[in-house]
């Protein structure tokens, strides 16, 4: 039985249709992440999947249970939200076994859970700190343990990392990736960032424009985007777009050539002007002009290349993408 399944699932505010006949399947277990631009709905479908908004048509079913009239607290799940939005005169302990008390678990069995949940999170040692007391790491840290505490049957994630450093943001991903495994909870994230899409998927949602563009492994969407968007959306740098009609007269077709797959090759066929370059340390990347078309060049190590320099490029041709424009 699927974890959560949603059929044909739209949602309007007034007028404004922002999402249009989603269907999605999640399995126990599995880390799906709904990722796309800012404004494409993804908060929205996961607040439909809460509870916290109500569907216009179709149906959300929970463990095999359709529970669109059913409310937030009744559908088994817990959310984590960006804001952390812990409560500031309770410490991290009553933080975290507020609900439990609400739903009147035995003291025994909360404090059991609440020492389980600090031992996964390493927040032993910060149980009677309050909030204002706590890093920001540390408070969604907190913010994650009071969903861990309540043993859903899905956790709902709303981009948990965006108000963390970047170094904190790497950390706090691999505790959410050790998370998943140690619980083999159903974990349903969403983010904008490509590389936690990447990084912490089972499976990747790709949306725009409130309509699921593809739904596949992280590298199943890497190597096979189906389209022009989702390829461009995943890959870091972006991937490069030339028309075909560069290597083949009279092709209308656009190619999709990932910065990764270019090499500098004398005898590449093509020609191009660098326009500037980022020197990474373990990488270079170009950013040279082909004709009118700028292409961004991912070289490994480190390279004495300037600006204005004349570069001959080269591929390997089952490394190119095609897309119809
Ligand atoms: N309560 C609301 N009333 C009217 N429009 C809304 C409401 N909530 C969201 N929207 C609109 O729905 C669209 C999708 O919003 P949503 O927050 O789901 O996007 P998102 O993909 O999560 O974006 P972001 O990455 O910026 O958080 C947006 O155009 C937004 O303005």
């Amino acid at each position: 039985m699927s974890a959560l399944t949603l059929k044909n699932v739209y949602k309007a505010f007034g007028d404004t249709e922002v999402l249009k006949d989603i269907s999605i399947e999640v399995e126990q277990g599995e880390f799906v992440v709904f990722v796309g631009p800012s404004g494409c709905g993804k908060s929205t479908l996961l607040r439909v999947i809460a509870g916290l908004e109500e569907a216009t048509a179709g149906e959300v079913h929970i463990d095999g249970k359709l529970v669109n009239t059913v409310p937030p607290s009744k559908r088994g799940i817990a959310m984590v939200f960006q804001s952390y939005a812990l409560y500031p005169h309770l410490n991290v302990a009553n933080n975290m076994s507020l609900a439990l008390k609400q739903e009147g678990v035995s003291k025994a069995e909360i404090a059991e859970r609440v020492q389980e949940a600090s031992r996964m999170l390493q927040l032993d040692d910060y149980l009677k700190r309050f909030p204002s007391e706590l890093s920001g790491g540390q408070r969604q840290r907190v913010a994650i343990g009071r969903a861990v505490v309540r043993q859903p049957k899905l956790f709902l994630l709303d981009e948990p990392l965006s108000n963390l450093d970047a170094a904190l943001r790497v950390s706090t991903r691999l505790e959410i990736a050790s998370l998943h495994k140690q619980l083999d909870a159903t974990m349903i994230y969403v983010t904008h960032d490509q590389t936690e899409a990447m990084t912490l998927a089972d499976k990747i949602v790709v949306l725009r424009d409130g309509r699921v563009e593809q739904v596949g492994s992280p590298m199943e969407l890497y190597n096979k985007p189906a389209n022009k968007f989702v390829a461009g959306f995943l890959g870091s740098p972006a991937m490069n777009f030339l028309p075909a009609s560069l290597l083949k007269d009279g092709d209308t077709r656009v190619i999709g050539l990932r910065p990764e797959y270019i090499y500098l090759d004398e005898n590449g066929p093509l020609s191009a002007k660098v326009q500037h370059v980022e020197q990474l340390g373990g990488d270079t990347n170009v950013i040279a002009m082909v004709g009118e078309h700028m292409v961004t060049v991912r070289l490994f190590g480190q390279h004495a290349i300037a600006p204005n320099q004349q570069l001959t490029l080269g591929f390997d041709p089952a490394t190119l993408h095609y897309f119809d424009e």
